[in-house]
């Protein structure tokens, strides 16, 4: 795990020193928005219209937040506006994510790269800060748009819904305070509540994560027993933020991040739930389960030193 330092890279892993053991994710720092006609979005600057071909998506396949961005790609047919790089699986701490063809990457189309630091700093010479995926790139005005998840979707969403003709809408109006709601709780305690228990580093931190995911995927276990999807009867981006942690943690959250209290397989309605949402049409092309693992397994030395990816386990929802 390494950062860019004044536009230079630098190896180093999480500082959790000064957070108790906590591992605190830090805030992502391109925050525009694409909107239809090119009117600034809730953050950022204005400029960013839809257009065709003028956006290029970098996206890890082992990567949820990443995996999102990939997920509304393809269920909203962006698939032909929008072009993808995808990093390689394993993600060394001297190079960070990394276009080696050789480790399951595609290269990077637009510049050659051999590193997605080197994205960053043509678009921000002198860039502090994590190099993060997704990363989404505008090829007209040579700089990043956003590199949040969270917000890559809503703009994918409904931005280009005049191009595509695509209306389905994940975040529609009346369900929005329940979308938020959900959110929130998901985000913080199952999103990033596997990645608090696995890089905790005092039995402290680890302890207060892991008690908050597994009330959390209790609390989604009863939700789920009420109704099919998270806010009712259809799939909203509530499910989808939800299903990208759920895909992969009987694979890798289990045991690399020690989140062991119970499997997605000991839940009947969660395991009934994503294999649902596995299900969707396209969706399923979007899970690389041979990335998701290798990526853990081998690019965290701190918590699996000698890079072994396990064996199993067998997962009921590729059944
Ligand atoms: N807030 C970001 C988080 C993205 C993120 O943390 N991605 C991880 C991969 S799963 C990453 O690139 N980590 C590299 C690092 O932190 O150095 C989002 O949701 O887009």
């Amino acid at each position: 795990m390494g950062q860019l330092i004044d536009g230079k890279w630098s190896t180093q892993w999480y500082d959790t020193s000064k957070s108790g053991g906590k591992f605190v994710r830090s805030q992502a720092g391109f925050r525009n928005w694409i909107t239809p006609d090119g009117s600034p979005g809730p953050s950022g600057e204005g400029g960013f219209a839809a257009e065709a071909d003028r956006y290029h998506l970098y996206v890890s396949l082992a990567c949820p937040w990443a995996h999102r961005t990939l997920i509304f790609r393809k269920l909203k047919e962006l698939e032909s506006l929008i072009s993808v790089s995808v990093v390689a699986h394993k993600m060394p701490d001297e190079t960070g994510w990394n276009f080696d063809k050789s480790e399951g990457s595609t290269g990077d189309a637009l510049f050659g790269r051999d590193n997605l630091w080197q994205v960053y700093t043509q678009a921000v010479p002198d860039y502090t800060g994590r190099v993060t995926v997704p990363l989404l790139w505008d090829k007209k005005t040579g700089t990043i748009v956003s590199n949040e998840s969270s917000e890559i979707i809503r703009m994918f969403n409904s931005a280009f819904n005049e191009l595509t003709g695509n209306t389905d809408d994940y975040y529609p109006e009346a369900l929005r305070p329940r979308i938020d709601e959900i959110n929130a709780r998901v985000y913080d305690d199952i999103n990033n509540g596997v990645y608090k228990s696995g890089f905790a580093t005092t039995q402290d931190a680890y302890d207060e994560a892991v008690t908050k995911l597994f009330d959390a995927l209790d609390w989604v276990e009863g939700l789920l027993g009420e109704t099919a999807y998270l806010t009712g009867d259809t799939i909203t981006e509530a499910d989808w933020r939800l299903f990208t942690t759920l895909v992969r943690f009987d694979a890798v959250y289990v045991g690399h991040f020690k989140c062991n209290r119970k499997r997605i397989a000991d839940y009947p309605n969660l395991s009934h739930y994503l294999k649902a949402l596995y299900e969707v049409p396209g969706v399923k092309e979007t899970v690389d389960l041979n990335h998701i693992r290798t990526h853990y397994h081998w690019s965290h030395t701190t918590i699996n030193p000698h890079r072994i990816v396990p064996i199993g386990p067998e997962l009921p929802f590729l059944d």
